[in-house]
């Protein structure tokens, strides 16, 4: 079976000259379906750069990248964005609400903005993740007025919201009590378990990593 996603001998420099960093080195990474699987690393090894390329939000300097079976290497910035929006959900450590909008609208207003409209459809759609993710109580509370892990699991329904076949989630439970983050990781365990979505969740968390089934460990800009 072919893996979701694949990336050979990927490399990434920033700068040019003598302020060039070369930040992945001939990285080679494969996730298969249904992955729950942690990113570690020490600080400055790459993690958030990996993220941001396998989420098509940065190019690598060179290398492949497959998903699906399509060479986003080729693909034009238009094609990426459709193709982020139609198969990857994102998760950023800091919630990224629209303050002055509910959990409900949060959750919808991506996919409004795409379609340009708000359609009836997506309006169960979020109902219905915010129920999943234990908010049903909650979808007409504005961002401001969730706690931390509130916050958190709103984000998680919205990664959801357009069922992409992976979510990549940066330090997703780096803001929060250990309480909180623990139940992130739970939602985020059940949602792998029932739907198959695959995740790749970067942490310096090892008790974080240890919730998941596999942990890859950047190093030197290389997986171990
Ligand atoms: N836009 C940029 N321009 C220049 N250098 C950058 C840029 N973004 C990141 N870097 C450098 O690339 C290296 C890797 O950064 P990256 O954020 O990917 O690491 P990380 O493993 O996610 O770190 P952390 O765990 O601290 O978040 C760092 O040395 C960083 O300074």
């Amino acid at each position: 079976m072919r893996p979701l996603l694949e990336v050979m001998d990927l490399v990434k420099t920033y700068g040019e000259g003598e302020a060039e960093t070369r930040v992945l080195k001939g990285l080679d990474l494969q996730l298969e379906t249904g992955e729950l699987a942690a990113l570690l690393g020490p600080s400055g090894s790459g993690k958030s750069t990996l993220l941001a390329i396998l989420g098509t939000l940065m190019k690598p300097s060179s290398g492949k990248h497959v998903m699906l079976g399509e060479d986003l290497t080729k693909a034009s910035d238009r094609d990426l964005t459709e193709f982020r929006n139609r198969h990857i959900g994102f998760v950023f450590q800091f919630h990224h609400l629209l303050p002055d909008f509910t959990a409900l609208e949060n959750v919808i207003f991506p996919s409004a903005v795409r379609a340009g409209r708000e359609t009836w459809a997506a309006r169960e759609r979020g109902r219905e993740l915010l129920a999943r993710v234990g908010l049903e109580k909650r979808m007409d509370f504005l961002a401001t007025k969730l706690s931390g892990g509130q916050k958190q699991r709103v984000a998680i329904a919205r990664a959801l919201m357009n069922q992409p076949e992976l979510v990549l989630a940066d330090e997703p439970t780096g803001n929060l009590d250990r309480g909180s983050a623990t139940q992130v990781m739970e939602l985020i365990a059940e949602i792998n378990q029932n739907e198959k979505t695959t995740f790749l969740i970067s942490t310096h968390d090892e008790k974080i990593a240890d919730t998941c089934r596999r942990r890859i460990r950047v190093s030197d800009g290389l997986v171990e």
